[in-house]
């Protein structure tokens, strides 16, 4: 246990699992008064601050104190964001979910109600990693990771990089999800390089965001967004709160590592009949299987082939091992059509999305994928009906450990 005190114009960042007592004065966390708060999950930051200063027991926790926690901006946007739909973007720890956290609590505390739509799929706060998420708001919290979201949109991966298209679907699925009229939008840290770029402008054209905040880190670091938001669009540029960090090696896959957890652990087992349930994310099972091919396509590419399919525009094999990209190429020339070819091991322990009528309801990891028999067996803690599964791009272990990735140009 631990005895700190804090000045009105001090703060601190406590790192999950925490308890801290009031022992005298006030405080807040992330903008809510509390006297006591428990908190056993791992890997949360709770940023504490003081309106007159502050005498606290901090007990299991991994802290740092910081100056002038609450920056002005954040004052003065309380007063313009009601009604309003506002788009966060900045570089990784540039402090954008913070900032949304610590808004939303202080407008429902004034009783304004507050949607939430995080497509920060690297390191979500509301929904499982890989997800786009979304919740409408009643009251304060803690941290969002401790809600539970009310929409998903599966994609599976931890960067939105050749993904793009799905991104902006699942976003625009998000937004058209939500229910208040103050709605805060996180967004990824993918901010440089031709696809960032084009990707932020278009979502911010389909979305039009009443205000855009760009939080930079360091002078100029977004200026090239800023210089692209379409005529009309809102930009207002402000300085990250973020200083110092608590250090703490590898905290971004241990965040990701405990929310992955909350989503799998304990789940159950569930056997798919691929007849009967769609695959998305996938062009397998859209062709017609050419079991016929597989001796000779085995020769040809040099490598056991299991699963062979023909479609009109397409050919997709799956093979014991890799296959050279020359090999392929050549193929394709052959065949006058793309040919797809993917080792069969990238869909074991692949991350998946489960949906049903159109809406990603859980999430689990394919623990066998076995397209000869038509058959799939997921881990999941979702039991309810799915009508399809919606194949990610990161394979994981049942503990959350990340694997490996299945490529984006694999069958
Ligand atoms: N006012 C502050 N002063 C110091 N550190 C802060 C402050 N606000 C937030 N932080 C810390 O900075 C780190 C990054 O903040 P945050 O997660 O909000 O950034 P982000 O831009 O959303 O990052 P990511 O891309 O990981 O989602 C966190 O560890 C957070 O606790």
């Amino acid at each position: 246990m631990e005895e700190v005190e804090l000045q009105r114009n001090e703060g601190l960042i406590a790192r999950t699992p925490a308890t801290i007592k009031v022992i005298s004065g006030d405080a807040e966390v992330w903008g809510v008064p509390f006297e006591e708060i428990s908190l056993s999950q791992e890997a949360m930051d709770l940023l504490i601050t003081s309106n007159h200063g502050a005498k606290l027991n901090i007990i299991g926790s991994n802290f740092i104190k910081i100056n002038d926690p609450i920056p002005e901006w954040w004052h003065n946007l309380l007063e313009k964001i009601p009604d309003k739909t506002v788009m966060f973007i900045g570089k990784v720890d540039s402090g954008k979910s913070s900032s949304i956290l610590y808004l939303a609590n202080k407008l429902l505390l004034n009783g304004t109600r507050v949607s939430i739509i995080d497509s920060d799929i690297g390191q979500s706060d509301l929904g499982p990693p890989g997800v786009i998420s979304s919740s409408n708001l009643r009251d304060p919290v803690y941290q969002m990771k401790l809600l539970d979201p009310e929409f998903m949109y599966f994609i599976g991966d931890k960067s939105p990089r050749g993904h793009l298209l799905q991104f902006l679907v699942g976003t625009w699925e998000a937004f058209r999800d939500v229910k208040e009229k103050t709605i805060l939008i996180n967004t990824t840290g993918f901010v440089d390089g031709a696809a960032a770029r084009t990707l932020k402008k278009l979502k911010i054209e389909l979305l039009q965001p009443d205000v855009i905040i760009f939080i930079e880190r360091s002078e100029g670091e977004l200026r090239h967004l800023i210089r692209s938001v379409p005529i009309g669009a809102k930009a207002v540029n402000v300085r990250s709160p973020v200083r110092d960090l608590p250090k703490d090696k590898g905290y971004r896959s241990l965040c990701r590592k405990a929310l992955y957890k909350k989503y799998l652990e304990n789940g159950n087992r569930r056997t798919f009949d691929l007849r009967k349930v769609r695959i998305e994310n996938t062009f397998l099972f859209t062709g017609d299987e050419r079991r016929e091919y597989a001796p000779f396509l085995s020769e040809l590419m040099g490598s056991g082939v299991i699963w062979v399919e023909e479609s009109a525009d397409m050919l997709l094999i799956l093979s014991e091992g890799y296959v050279e990209r020359m090999k392929v190429k050549k193929l394709e020339d052959l065949m006058r059509k793309e040919v797809k070819c993917a080792p069969i091991n990238v869909y074991k322990n692949l991350y998946v999305g489960l949906k049903l009528n159109g809406r990603c309801s859980g999430v689990g990891i394919m623990e066998s994928f076995d397209p000869l028999d038509g058959k799939a067996e997921i881990l999941t803690r979702y039991g309810g009906d799915v009508d399809s599964i919606i194949f990610g791009f990161i394979r994981l272990s049942e503990d959350g450990e990340e694997l490996g990735m299945r490529e984006v140009d694999s069958p």
